[in-house]
């Protein structure tokens, strides 16, 4: 949908102009003022979270919605900032970098509507990565499991052999 209306978006203008508010709203999310002025979509969290991926790049800002996705290679503060802003409320990672008035001014072109904010999480859901557990050495963990339990046993082997050794003597 959003990239249809993107490839609609040049002839916007030309066709729209001097039609009636009911056709406007027929083209749906095209311009961002036009989606302001009209009823926003209210979205939910959950649908925006899975919007966290360079070629398609979700934020909530101060209770809205922005695709970002068409503005990651030319973000100045970088694509890496943006995706780790993705599935949480990004207002106060956004203010802190004390962003310019025209860097507010851009965000309208990718607004795509507001935020079910009774949706949101008040906390982060921390995902552990999925990877092993950390091993330095590399050594594989039955290795290491057989080594814990043979050690002693030789090492009982080896007194019992000294004691026996020497008792001999
Ligand atoms: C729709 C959302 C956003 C837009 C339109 C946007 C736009 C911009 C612009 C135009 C700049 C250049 C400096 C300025 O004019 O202020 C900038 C810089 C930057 N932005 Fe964003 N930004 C957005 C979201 C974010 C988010 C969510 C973060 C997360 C931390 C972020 C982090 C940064 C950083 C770190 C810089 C570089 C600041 C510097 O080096 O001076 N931006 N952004």
């Amino acid at each position: 949908m959003i990239s249809n209306v993107r490839e609609q978006g040049n002839n916007y203008h030309s066709r729209t102009k001097g039609q009636p508010r009911e056709f406007l709203q027929s083209w749906g999310p095209i311009c961002s003022k036009e989606i302001m002025a009209s009823d926003p979509k209210i979205h939910l969290f959950e649908e925006v979270a899975k919007h966290n991926e360079v070629k398609d790049c979700w934020l909530i800002i101060n209770g809205k919605v922005y695709d970002v996705t068409p503005f990651m290679d030319d973000h100045p503060g970088g694509d890496e900032v943006l995706l780790a802003a993705v599935g949480k409320d990004a207002t106060n990672d956004f203010e802190d970098v004390g962003h310019s008035d025209s860097a507010r001014e851009m965000m309208d072109k990718y607004y795509i509507g507001e935020i079910d904010m009774a949706t949101v999480p008040l906390k982060r859901v921390y995902v552990p990565p999925k990877q092993a557990a950390y091993n330095p050495d590399k050594t594989p963990e039955f290795v290491i499991k057989i080594l814990q339990f043979l050690v002693p046993l030789l090492i009982l082997g080896l007194a019992f052999g000294v004691r026996h050794y020497t008792k001999e003597k």
